[in-house]
């Protein structure tokens, strides 16, 4: 028999709950199944740091594992052990010593194991009876602040009248003050209001909803009555739609540093990629999740298993966000969105209940106006206040025409018409959202410009065969931790190893990878250990990614629309006096192109509203240096499309190998290929591709060793007598140098180097 501490992947986001002093019996226990043993997620640090193969563990203390004559395993809790019910949690609290509350050993099979340590954490007690007197303060946190607590001091959040949980999370996360988005917003979703916020990129839109989440969880949950916290029952209050994983992974670890000082809230995020049995118990294990940040495919999944879902997510959210709105509601594959928002309003929103799904399709312009009629009329505002959940919309990107409608201009364009149309439409989709007033409360906090004010911009104009090349310079003469965009997953696989054959630390990520993979070179590239590092990226990372200091985008293909230029511009100058570069790389008939797109993006900008146009800053390198390294891009990328070629050729051979052991024949790789080629007749490529795949280990080999040889030696750059290798110079530091200095905030590498400027215009 042995008496364990186990692990296992699978992440249900919660604070720490209090923990008991643990007695070491194991009389009274008896077998319980595997997923109902009370699970706790391994705590990460903070973001998307260092979560290498941890994303998503799981443990459990005080199991006992008892190994079965057949060898399956029975697991048994053991009596005394940390328990989940409400009463025993706060009796908890009052037990244990401030720090440590039990030691143990663990044994499997016999052999000591693992010493099993469990710690209480500090404080929570007092954060409880400090809410308890925020309540009773009319809701003024700061004057329990004021008066109790010395160690968090944030005078600019004082207008917000934030409860001191929300306020200790803030000071322990250093923000002094709140962004223009979260002074615009808090107030408002504070007072009930639905909201439509629209602020540059970066601008700290995830708090300006999560504070008014935290603040309405704390007045609803957390009293303490007679020693114990009271809860009503537990339901979530809300949840968060993020158009990829990857941002609800960060939405989520976001959150939850918010909450760090909010007793018992559990935050879960519920995305593809890990298994829905696993989701569905973390949604309901602990007494339920209190917000859930859900990608919207693997929402729809989870709800669609049952277990009343719809109906506790219809009854309990006083919150519905939708991050990244224009994302989640304009393409055709949120379809899902479309199918969650439908089902979540039917039992507050839809007034004729026994009304038919095509009925209410139909009408939705005059239910929208009923509902508007019925809030305000005065005490059925009240009795609607208290089942229904507001809606919160936030975005960097908006479509011209519903941000026409929503600032109350008329739209040019006609909400009838077409019916394919309509539904493309943003309007048609906002109506889906089922706004619970008629206007939502809708905020520009930077009308004249969606991009971040410390972003400067540029284009490198050449060859579309140079591109590599270019990509080369830029990442050489200004190491820095850069984004890197492409329009296909190809040459995300092509790039990434390409790069690190020149000895850059690249990292790729795309949505053909498993997610592992995709996390992992996430942590890769925000590592602070690896200030220089580089994502080769599609437009998968474009939206939201909040990553720390990453001081250079390239476009190394052009970006297909205006919006996504804005959000993968916007990976970049995030945060309070943050700078950072965008630097297109486009070929000569790529630059109409250009013109228009990045025009498109500063139209609303004054001088440009003034001049008619908008001169965008082209950075014209020194092509002599240029050409110092082009025999290295050579070397690597024949090697490069070698090991590719070879790759896709062993592919195709197996896949034609089993082929021909099906149809009983015999299979002659050559044979095959000089077939094929004949039938296709389009030789020239495919004798390229396998003179590529045909190149020996000895020429691999020796282009190999050509190419260490030319990376061991410095490029003089002959331009600014720096030498080029990696590491030597940081465009941090000669780029913005030159703008603390106050030149040119448009210029591209300050005035000393204002001879590599040309305008480009647009
Ligand atoms: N009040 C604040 N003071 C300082 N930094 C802040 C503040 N609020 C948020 N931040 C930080 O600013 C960065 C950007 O915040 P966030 O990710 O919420 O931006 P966003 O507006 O949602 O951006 P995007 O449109 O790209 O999704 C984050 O690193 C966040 O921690």
């Amino acid at each position: 028999m042995a008496r364990g501490k186990k692990k296992r992947a699978a992440p249900p986001a919660t604070n720490p709950l209090p923990l008991k002093r643990l007695k070491k019996s194991t009389t009274n226990s008896h077998a319980v199944s595997i997923d109902k043993l009370g699970w706790q997620k391994v705590s990460m640090p903070d973001r998307l740091d260092d979560v290498e193969g941890f994303m998503g563990m799981e443990e459990v203390e005080g199991v006992e594992i008892v190994r079965k004559s057949d060898g399956s395993f029975e697991y048994k809790k053991i009596a005394g052990m940390p328990a989940n019910s409400k009463s025993s949690r706060a009796n908890e609290t009052e037990g244990g010593t401030e720090e440590e509350a039990w030691k143990g050993i663990v044994e499997v099979g016999g052999h000591v194991k693992e010493k099993v340590k469990l710690k209480k954490p500090k404080g929570k007690k007092k954060i409880i009876k400090e809410i308890a007197k925020t309540e009773g303060s009319a809701g003024n946190a700061f004057a329990v602040l004021s008066d109790d607590d010395e160690d968090v001091s944030l005078p600019a959040w004082g207008p917000l009248n934030l409860s001191l949980p929300v306020l200790r999370a803030l000071s322990q996360m250093s923000f002094t003050s709140p962004t223009p988005i979260q002074s615009a917003a808090i107030p408002e979703i504070v007072n009930g209001r639905d909201f439509i916020g629209k602020a540059s990129t970066g601008s700290g839109k995830t708090l300006a909803f999560g504070i008014p989440i935290m603040e309405y969880y704390l007045k609803r949950y957390c009293h303490e009555i007679d020693g114990e916290i009271e809860k009503p029952e537990r339901l979530p209050v809300a949840l968060v739609l993020s158009p990829t994983r990857e941002l609800a992974y960060q939405l989520h670890s976001h959150l939850i540093s918010l909450a760090a000082f909010i007793p018992e809230i559990r935050i879960v995020s519920v995305t593809g990629g890990l298994s829905i049995q696993k989701q569905l118990r973390q949604l309901t294990e602990n007494g339920g999740a209190d917000v859930i940040v859900a990608t919207p495919g693997r929402l729809w999944e989870v709800i669609s298993e049952g277990q009343g879902w719809i109906e506790r997510l219809r009854k309990g959210l006083k919150f519905l966000v939708v991050d990244e709105a224009d994302r989640l509601l304009q393409e055709g594959h949120y379809k899902e969105v479309i199918e969650v928002l439908h089902l979540l309003a039917k039992r507050t929103e839809n007034p004729d209940e026994g009304e038919s799904e095509e009925d209410r399709a139909g009408s939705e312009i005059e239910s929208s106006d009923e509902k508007s009629v019925k809030f305000n009329n005065k005490s059925k505002t009240r009795e609607i206040e208290k089942v229904e959940r507001q809606t919160l919309v936030f975005s960097a990107t908006f479509h011209r025409g519903l941000q026409q409608k929503l600032a109350g201009k008329s739209s040019k364009k006609s909400i009838g018409g077409d019916l394919m149309d309509e539904k493309e439409s943003m309007e048609y989709l906002l109506k889906k959202l089922y706004f619970r007033e008629k206007s939502p409360k809708f905020v520009d906090v930077n009308p004249t410009g969606q991009l971040a004010e410390r972003l400067s911009e540029g284009i490198i104009e050449c060859g579309a065969m140079e591109k590599d090349l270019y990509l080369y310079f830029l990442l050489l003469r200004y190491p820095s931790r850069t984004l890197v965009f492409t329009n296909s997953i190809s040459s995300v696989k092509r790039l990434a190893p390409f790069l690190a054959m020149l000895q850059l630390p690249a990292y790729p990520l795309h949505s053909g990878m498993i997610q592992k993979a995709r996390l992992r070179s996430l942590e890769r590239f925000s590592s602070s250990s690896n200030p220089n590092s580089i994502l080769i990226a599609t437009d998968v990372a474009a939206r939201g990614l909040d990553i720390k200091n990453v001081d250079m985008i390239i476009h190394y293909h052009l970006p297909r629309t205006a919006d996504m230029y804005v959000h993968r511009s916007g990976r970049t100058a995030r945060g309070i006096n943050a700078r950072g570069v965008s630097v297109l790389l486009c070929s000569p008939d790529e630059v109409l192109s250009v013109r228009r797109l990045v025009g498109k993006v500063h139209e609303s900008d004054p001088t440009v509203k003034s001049t008619g146009r908008y001169l965008m800053k082209g950075f014209n390198v020194d092509r002599k240096l240029v050409n110092r390294l082009k025999p290295r891009i050579d070397l690597a990328k024949k090697i490069a499309d070698s090991s590719i070629e070879k790759q896709k050729k062993g592919h195709e051979d197996e896949w034609l190998k089993t082929a021909a052991q099906e149809l009983g024949v015999d299979y002659n790789s050559d044979e095959f290929s000089k077939n094929g080629n004949a039938r296709r007749g389009r030789q020239g490529s495919k004798i390229k591709k396998d003179r590529a795949a045909s190149a020996t280990k000895g020429d691999l080999a020796s282009w190999k060793a050509q190419l260490n040889e030319l990376l061991k030696h410095k490029v003089n750059s002959g331009f600014s007598e720096l030498y080029l290798t990696s590491g030597t110079v940081n465009l941090a530091h000669s780029l913005f140098q030159a703008q603390l200095e106050g030149k040119s905030r448009d210029g591209f590498l300050g005035l000393e180097e204002r001879s590599a400027l040309e305008e480009v215009g647009g």
